[in-house]
């Protein structure tokens, strides 16, 4: 529906807009204007999740298990809308925005940021987002993630994917990356391992007692790891 609305537009801004151009452009009843058939009403704003019929994937893991990493791989293949949650938060965090020195201090500290504005940034991605195929990584962190990110989406992950990784192979991978993030380093890594057992297994469990987790072992090369991961996406794209 939204995007038919779009194709219109090269309608509506080539003539001088009317009262129903208008109308059209605040994409309340537009069909009427073009056809005989009955006007259907578009909503205000962004199509709901609902009726998008989107796809969604959670990517878990470790600090360092290779969430980012695989992604990149799913999206170059498989043509998903990557959203890290953590890139966002850093993203916000760059642009000064007024929550910015809290959230520094949490993702210093190992920390899982409030629920709310984690899940007020990815919504606000996939609303505006054309892509109905979403790989959230790196989120929900905890349970209270998972529940808000439902409550206020109204979604459910179709695929959970958990990219289990042991410790000092995450701890070496993390130390290594060299992306000057203020997190990896030894002390912050360790407390976000803890975090990570102690909030994110719990999330992890939840999905694979609904069948939705596919855990894949995440040592060996990226290129091994990715063909663990394809046949996942292969099965859902013959959907
Ligand atoms: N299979 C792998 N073997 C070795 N290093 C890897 C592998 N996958 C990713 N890496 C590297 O490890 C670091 C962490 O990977 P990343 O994808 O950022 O993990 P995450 O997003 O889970 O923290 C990056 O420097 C990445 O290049
Ligand atoms: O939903 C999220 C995702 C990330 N983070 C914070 O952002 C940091 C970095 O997350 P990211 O996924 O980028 O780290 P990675 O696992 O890729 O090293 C985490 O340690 C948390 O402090 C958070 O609070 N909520
Ligand atoms: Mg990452």
């Amino acid at each position: 529906m939204w995007r038919r609305v779009t194709s219109l537009s090269p309608v509506i801004s080539t003539s001088k807009p009317t009262s129903l151009d208008q109308a059209a452009l605040g994409f309340k009843i537009w069909r009427s204007s073009f056809s005989t058939e009955t006007p259907t009403l578009v909503k205000d704003g962004p199509t709901s999740f609902k009726e998008r019929n989107l796809f969604i994937t959670f990517v878990l893991g470790g600090p360092g298990s290779g969430k980012g990493t695989q992604c990149q791989k799913i999206v170059e293949t498989f043509g998903f809308k990557h959203l890290s949650a953590g890139e966002l938060l850093r993203r916000e965090i760059e642009s000064n925005s007024e929550q910015w020195s809290q959230m520094l201090n949490t993702i210093k500290e190992g920390r899982i940021v409030p629920s709310e504005v984690t899940v007020k940034l990815i919504q606000q991605e996939m609303e505006s987002s054309d892509s109905n195929k979403f790989l959230i990584d790196g989120f929900p962190r905890t349970e209270e993630n998972r529940i808000a990110f439902e409550k206020f989406t109204g979604l459910e992950p179709n695929v959970v994917l958990f990219f289990d990784c042991p410790e000092e192979e995450m701890v070496k991978r993390v130390l290594n990356r060299n992306e000057g993030r203020v997190d990896d380093n030894i002390d912050t890594v360790k407390k976000r391992l803890k975090v990570f057992e102690i909030l994110n297994l719990p999330v992890i469990d939840y999905y694979s007692k609904r069948g939705k987790l596919h855990k894949i072992n995440a040592v060996g090369t990226e290129d091994e790891i990715f063909e663990k991961v394809r046949p996942i996406f292969s099965a859902c794209a013959g959907k």
